[in-house]
């Protein structure tokens, strides 16, 4: 099937001479929910900013529906919602007539049935005829999501939708977010929370420093590039690592009364190691009086590859 997105080669360098964007390639499946993680700076904004019109690239092709976003600009554009960090205009206007009049800058006609259901379903129906400038924080984000949903978008950025709000509030929008999916919308949402990601992404790309290092399946993601962590104290410290666990990745601490054990594949593999490791230093009358071991999560595989230490591979 052909991708609901096609970025090719998309460069963005900014009039200072800075490039943010060093020849981006990205593919977004139709009804997928794709999670950009990057660090501050990695240039989320700017491809986001690029397809939604908002940044000139400077290089590169954008497809969208299977046409060039370039030479088909309004009926493509119509399509894709945007939801920003932040709300620049409509302060003044009561929240039903801001979320009413985002149809309209679409060129569709007005349906109130449907932005009522809207702001119901992000309990915003209650606030209906207040200004937004008098909204808290976390409400003036929902009223982004409602104007972005207002008119119904097949493809759907959300540019850290949970940015500075609240437990309660990201758990109500994640739960928005799956909903739109379910109806069909395509959701590709950037954020620094890896746990948003974790908890909401069908794939996951990480972008840094302009580049996408890499893009894959969450759960795949996991798999390759998890680690198993042991960190095994001794009750009696030893001077050099037992011969019993030569060839696995184990390392001795400076006073000899902690192996630690890093390796593994996210399969499995390293659970079955740290047995090894246990039961060999039971059988050479090592004693250990404590195991401290876990999974790695996507924030380690995260924080790895932004620092750049894992391996990268997988293409878009
Ligand atoms: N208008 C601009 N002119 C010059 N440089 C810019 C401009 N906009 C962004 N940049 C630079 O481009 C780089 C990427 O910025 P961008 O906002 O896309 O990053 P981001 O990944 O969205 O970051 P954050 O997570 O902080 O929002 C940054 O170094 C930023 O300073």
């Amino acid at each position: 099937m052909e991708p609901i997105l096609e970025i090719r080669g998309l460069v963005k360098t900014y009039k200072g001479g800075f490039t943010a964007l060093k020849g981006v390639d990205l593919s977004i499946r139709k009804g997928e929910i794709f999670a950009l993680l990057g660090p501050n700076g990695a240039g989320k904004t700017t491809l986001i900013g690029a397809v939604c019109g908002l940044v000139r690239p400077s290089d590169g092709t954008i497809r969208a529906f299977g046409q060039d976003m370039h030479t088909h600009w309004r009926s493509l554009r119509a399509r894709i919602g945007l939801v920003p960090q932040e709300l620049a205009t409509d302060m003044f206007e009561p929240v039903l007539r801001s979320v009413g009049h985002s149809r309209g800058l679409f060129g569709l006609a007005p349906d109130p049935a449907r932005i009522e259901a809207i702001l119901k379903s992000l309990t915003l129906w209650d606030k209906r005829n207040e200004q937004i400038r008098a909204l808290s924080g976390g409400m003036k984000r929902r009223v982004l999501i409602a104007k972005a949903m207002a008119h119904e978008p097949e493809l759907l950025f959300l540019d850290e939708p949970t940015a500075g709000v609240d437990v309660e509030l990201r758990r109500d929008m994640w739960k928005q977010i799956a909903l739109m999916r379910e109806r069909g919308t395509t959701v590709i949402l950037t954020t620094h929370y890896i746990e948003e990601a974790e908890e909401m992404a069908d794939r996951v790309g990480i972008i840094r420093q302009g580049e996408i290092v890499m893009v894959d399946e969450k759960d795949a993601m996991m798999k390759r590039l998890g680690r198993t962590e042991a960190h095994i104290t001794l009750k009696q410290p030893l001077a050099a690592i037992p011969d019993a666990l030569t060839g696995l990745p184990v390392t001795l601490g400076a006073q000899g009364t902690m192996l630690t054990y890093r390796g593994g594949d996210g399969s499995g593999q390293g659970k079955a190691d740290v047995a090894q490791i246990t039961k060999a230093l039971t059988l050479a009358g090592i004693d250990y009086t404590a195991i401290d071991q876990r999974e790695s999560s996507l924030e380690d595989i995260f924080v790895d590859l932004v620092e750049g230490r894992a391996v990268t591979g997988a293409s878009a």
